[in-house]
C-alpha cells in the first residue's frame, strides 16, 4: 500500500492481509496504521502487556503516533492508551461516547480519524457492548471490527451491557453493508486467524447468517466462561450518591496494582465503598 491511497498497516508492509500485533494471553490483536509521507500514525487497541514492544515499534519505525484509538471498552484486558500518553508527547486517546470511559477524544458514528492524508470512519455497532465502534478505512477495504464481528464468529452479549438483537442490527447495517472484498481485522482471534473479508463473514460467519431470533438463541446458549483476566467476583462499587453496582474487575496487575486499586486511585478514593462511577465502566480504565 505505500503510497497508494490506501493507509499503511504496519509493521509487515506486505501489499495486502497485513497482520496485526498479537498479544498471546489476552489473543488480542493491535494495529499500527500510518501515513508514509507525513509519519503520523494511530494504534487501534494497545494492550498494557505489550506497550513496549508496540513504543519500540513506533520508535523503530520513525512514526509520530497521534492517537491511540479503542474499539471499545475492553472486559479481558487493560488498554495501554492511557499509559501511553504518559510516554509520548502530545498523544491523545479515543473512544466511542458511549463507552462510559474516559479520553481525550469522544467519538460518534461518522466522525473521522485522520492521520497524514488517510482517515477512518467511525461506524457504531454496539451489541458486545453500548460503545463498540467499528473503524472503516476511507476506501472501504478495510474494517478493523473490535469485537462486534470476529472471524466466524462475534463478540460475546452476556454481559457487559450486551444485546444480542443490537449486535446483530449492528453487523448487518454497519458491516454486512459493505464491499465484499473489504477486509475484516477483529480485536481478537483464538484459533490463530487473522484477517477475512466482508463477504466471506456475510456468507459463512455461523452466527451471522441465521435469522436474528436464531442469533439470540445462539448467543444466549454460548455459556462461555468468563475471560481468564476478569475476576472471578464482582467488586462491589457503592456510589455516594445513589447508585451501587457491582462490576467485573480484571484481576490482571500492571505496576503492581490490580484494575480495582487503579480505579481506586484514579479517583483518590480511600476504599471501594466511596467510588461513584458510571455503571457502565466495567473495566477498561481507559484513559486512567
Ligand atoms: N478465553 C478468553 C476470553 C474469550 C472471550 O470471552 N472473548 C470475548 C471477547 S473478549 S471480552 C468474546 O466475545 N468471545 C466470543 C466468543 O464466541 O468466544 C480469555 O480468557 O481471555
Amino acid at each position: 500500500f505505500i503510497g497508494g491511497v490506501r493507509p499503511v498497516c504496519l509493521p509487515r508492509l506486505t501489499e495486502s492481509f497485513p497482520p496485526g500485533l498479537f498479544e498471546v494471553e489476552s489473543s488480542t490483536y493491535t494495529y499500527l496504521l500510518a501515513d508514509t509521507n507525513t509519519r503520523e500514525a494511530i494504534i487501534i487497541d494497545p494492550v498494557l502487556e505489550t506497550i513496549d514492544r508496540d513504543l519500540s515499534l513506533i520508535e523503530e519505525l520513525g512514526l509520530k503516533l497521534i492517537l491511540a484509538v479503542n474499539t471499545h471498552c475492553h472486559a479481558d484486558h487493560i488498554t495501554s492508551s492511557g499509559l501511553m500518553k504518559k510516554r509520548i508527547a502530545g498523544l491523545k486517546s479515543a473512544i466511542s461516547k458511549f463507552s462510559g470511559a474516559s479520553a481525550d477524544i469522544l467519538l460518534s458514528e461518522g466522525d473521522k480519524i485522520r492521520f497524514g492524508k488517510h482517515y477512518l470512519t467511525v461506524r457504531e455497532t454496539p451489541g458486545h457492548t453500548d460503545g463498540c465502534t467499528t473503524f472503516v478505512s476511507a476506501d472501504e477495504s478495510m474494517a478493523f471490527t473490535g469485537d462486534a464481528l470476529l472471524i466466524r464468529g462475534c463478540g460475546r452479549t452476556d454481559f457487559q451491557q450486551g444485546c444480542a438483537k443490537c449486535l446483530y442490527d449492528s453487523v448487518h447495517d454497519k458491516i454486512f453493508t459493505l464491499p465484499d472484498d473489504c477486509l475484516v481485522y477483529p480485536a481478537h482471534d483464538y484459533l490463530g486467524q487473522t484477517v477475512s473479508t466482508v463477504g466471506e463473514e456475510r456468507k459463512y460467519n455461523p452466527r451471522l447468517i441465521k435469522s436474528k431470533d436464531e442469533f439470540v438463541e445462539i448467543m444466549n446458549s454460548l455459556n462461555l466462561p468468563k475471560p481468564d483476566k476478569i475476576g472471578n467476583k464482582p467488586v462491589l462499587f457503592r456510589s455516594s450518591a445513589i447508585t451501587c453496582v457491582n462490576l467485573w474487575v480484571p484481576t490482571c496487575q500492571f505496576n503492581g496494582k490490580t484494575a480495582a486499586q487503579q480505579i481506586l486511585n484514579h479517583f483518590s478514593f480511600p476504599s471501594f465503598a466511596d467510588i461513584s462511577v458510571p455503571a457502565n465502566l466495567v473495566c477498561g480504565l481507559h484513559g486512567l
